[in-house]
């Protein structure tokens, strides 16, 4: 936040972090726990869940930390609820000082071959799976009158968008007009409200959306270099402590980030304002491309739904 005088420091805090099991999130435990953080994970898989903490464990830095796992699925309020009382509950049930909603995935297919119980889903692992977290832990912080700081992972593509995504970049904007709705209300409470927009992470949901992803999107996000889980977590935390109400790690997302930011706060005032005027020449030279190689595709496309059954009666 512009007048943010102090730097946030992870020592003592209680950080909790959804999805920390994989990915961004698993990275961001490990990089916080090292910072001398207490850290709670929270994702479905046991195994995988239990992993994770004896891979965090190894970055403990000293024996007073608590460092802890728990499997729910964060999919409804009440879920989400239950989650956080176990999560609050050897912190004398004291709500956490910082969360970081880092469960979600992307479930990509053309609009038309989407099913109705896929794009339900896509906005569970793309909006409620974070938002009922938001929500219940802010009620849990005003009525224990602790402020604090809640991060939301977004994407790139809750920026801008491409085809292939109409089940996961709603959703992704979504968070962003929640993000940016509660960075604004929240300051009643003194709750810093941020979210990251990431690019393409290599992490193990990457690899499974590749799985099904369309040939065209795959050809579209050539364009973009991508991050390490590592990288990425790396880049969130510089920009939390820097009090960045809108968090990038690369060059691709600041374009569309500093030429949309509508009422979020600028993260520097003079080169916000150079990369808003760089990616007004780049971005409609980068959209007439992409519209070209959509209109390039269209015959391939006609075939794929032919052959996969789509115009059969
Ligand atoms: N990878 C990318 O290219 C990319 C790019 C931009 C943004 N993002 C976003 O970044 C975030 C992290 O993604 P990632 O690539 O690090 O994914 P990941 O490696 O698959 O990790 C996702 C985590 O979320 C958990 N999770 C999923 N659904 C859940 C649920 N219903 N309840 C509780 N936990 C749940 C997973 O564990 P369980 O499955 O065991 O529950 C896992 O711990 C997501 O929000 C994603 O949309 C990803
Ligand atoms: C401004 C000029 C350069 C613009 C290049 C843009 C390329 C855009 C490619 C889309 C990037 C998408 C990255 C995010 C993807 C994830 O959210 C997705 N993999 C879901 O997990």
């Amino acid at each position: 936040m512009f007048f943010q005088s102090k730097r946030w420091n992870a020592v003592g805090k209680h950080c909790y972090i959804t999805g920390g099991s994989s990915g961004l999130g698993l990275a961001l435990a490990k990089m916080l726990t090292a910072q001398g953080a207490h850290v709670s994970i929270v994702a479905r898989d046991s195994d995988k869940l239990a992993a994770a903490l004896s891979e965090i464990e190894a970055f403990r830095r000293s024996k007073d930390q608590i460092l802890q796992s728990f499997s729910y699925s964060l999919f409804t309020a009440e879920e989400s609820r239950a989650a956080l009382e176990a999560v609050m509950a050897r912190h004398n049930g004291v709500a956490p000082d910082a969360i970081f909603l880092c469960a979600g995935k992307a479930i990509p297919r053309y609009f038309v071959e989407y099913t109705e119980a896929e794009l339900i889903d896509g906005m569970n692992y793309g909006y409620w799976v974070q938002a009922w977290t938001a929500w219940i832990v802010t009620q849990k912080m005003v009525a224990q009158r602790r402020q604090g700081n809640i991060v939301f992972v977004s994407s790139t593509l809750g920026l801008m968008t491409i085809p292939g995504y109409s089940g996961y970049s709603p959703c992704k904007h979504a968070l962003r007009g929640l993000a940016d709705t509660l960075r604004s209300e929240l300051q009643l409470y003194g709750i810093d409200v941020h979210i990251f927009f990431p690019p393409t992470m290599f992490t193990p949901s990457y690899e499974e959306e590749n799985r099904i992803k369309p040939k065209l999107t795959l050809k579209i996000e050539e364009a973009d270099g991508g991050l390490t889980a590592e990288q990425a977590a790396a880049g969130l935390l510089k920009g939390f402590k820097k009090g960045q109400a809108h968090i990038t790690a690369d060059m691709m997302t600041d374009f569309f980030r500093a030429s949309t930011r509508g009422s979020a706060p600028v993260n520097n005032w003079i080169l916000d304002g150079l990369i808003d005027f760089a990616a007004g020449i780049w971005v409609p030279i980068w959209l007439t491309i992409t519209n070209r190689q959509i209109h390039a595709h269209r015959d391939e496309h006609y075939r794929h739904l032919k052959d996969s059954g789509f115009f059969a009666e």
